[in-house]
């Protein structure tokens, strides 16, 4: 089945002087706590944007990152985020033993316990970017950021959750509200991607939303689904062995957006979304991806894009391509401070 998707960010030029492939980043940095039986298991760097600069920067792919964290940010990044020293950093907690929360997802409670400030047009630099991510985890992107980053970039691709969230004025509980009442509606067809996870999905229109833009919505273990106009794929998954779900969404997204910006056709960049998830749900925080298994993934997809270029692919194509990229997961090794955290870790099987 062939999707027709929106235009994928510029292609080179020349073999030997790739284009200025710059992707925009925009969601806040946050503090990520998790907590089981009562007691902090981990606390690591979290933020959708965290992750999926960690996934860009691995492979290479020039990103420039705009976030807010407050006075108290801990973490050495690559990219500096912009700091608001009256605030403190988002802070979520992550409860892994509270059961199904309000929108039954089962996997864990989150609640915003603080806030930073919101992302504005202004802090947003005027350049042209081939890719925009809206990526926002705790109400920080607006209307009018959207709206900035649809005029400066090619492509705009949003995670549904940086719409739809609402939190409890309480507690901070996460909440979903449907898509259509979000203040974001009047955007949305002027984006190429909308990913969303399956329990968020809920509170969207797929049949209405993929004649708008390209629907991507993740169901772990099993794989992900593509949408648009009136063609649906589904894209299988990679064997894990889940330890913490934190952050599969988001890696994901990075691996979907490499391979677009790649020149990959969207279903074989959504199964490097695919792969790229799978390996966050095997550690607690960002994962370190191994080099060695960069630099096969950098190389399959070298050879899926001679193949489709030479137009030799026939029907099972994809089956082939999730082949050659399964040994390479297996080069994939913890850092020490991982594996620590690991024996003590979470264990949260779906
Ligand atoms: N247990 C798993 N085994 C293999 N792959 C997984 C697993 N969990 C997630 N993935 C991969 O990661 C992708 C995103 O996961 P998921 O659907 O859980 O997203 P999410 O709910 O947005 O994640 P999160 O909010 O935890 O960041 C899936 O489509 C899948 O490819
Ligand atoms: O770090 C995580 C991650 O970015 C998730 O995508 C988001 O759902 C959580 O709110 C956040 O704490």
């Amino acid at each position: 089945m062939t999707l027709n998707p929106p235009p994928p960010p510029s292609q080179p030029t020349t073999p030997h002087s790739p284009p200025n492939r710059r992707v925009l980043i925009v969601g806040n940095y946050c503090h990520d706590v998790l907590i089981q039986n009562g007691s902090v298991v981990a606390e690591t760097l979290g933020g959708a944007a965290s992750f999926i600069s960690n996934v860009l920067d691995s492979s290479s792919v020039s990103c420039e990152l705009v976030s807010k964290v407050g006075r108290d940010f801990r973490y050495e990044v690559t990219h500096s985020p912009i700091v608001v020293p009256e605030k403190v950093t988002t802070v979520f907690e992550a409860y892994f033993d509270l059961g199904i929360d309000v929108i039954g997802h089962a996997d864990r409670v989150l609640k915003r316990v603080s806030a930073c400030d919101p992302i504005l047009p202004s802090d947003i630099p005027d350049s042209r970017f081939d890719f925009g991510m809206a990526v926002g985890v705790g109400g920080e992107i607006l209307p009018e950021t959207l709206e900035k980053m649809v005029e400066i970039c090619d492509v705009v691709a949003v995670d549904i959750q940086a719409l739809i969230r609402v939190f409890d004025p309480v507690d901070g509980s996460v909440k979903l509200v449907d898509l259509r009442e979000s203040g974001f509606f009047h955007i949305l067809h002027r984006i190429g991607y909308l990913k969303a996870s399956s329990d968020e999905a809920l509170f969207m229109d797929v049949e209405q939303m993929k004649h708008m833009c390209c629907v991507v919505v993740t169901n772990g273990e099993k794989g992900c689904r593509i949408y648009h106009k009136d063609d649906e794929t589904m894209v299988p998954p990679f064997v894990a062995k889940q330890v913490d779900p934190t952050g599969a969404g988001d890696s994901y997204l990075g691996g979907l957006v490499v391979g677009l910006v790649e020149g990959l056709a969207v279903p074989d960049a959504a199964l490097l979304g695919n792969f790229f998830g799978s390996i966050t749900v095997e550690h607690i925080g960002q994962p370190k991806f191994d080099l060695m298994m960069l630099q096969r993934v950098k190389e399959e997809v070298q050879r899926r894009k001679k193949q489709r270029n030479l137009s030799i692919n026939h029907k099972n194509d994809q089956e082939e391509f999730h082949a050659r990229l399964t040994p390479a997961r297996f080069s994939c090794v913890d850092s020490p401070v991982q594996t620590e955290l690991l024996v003590n870790g979470l264990s949260c099987d779906r």
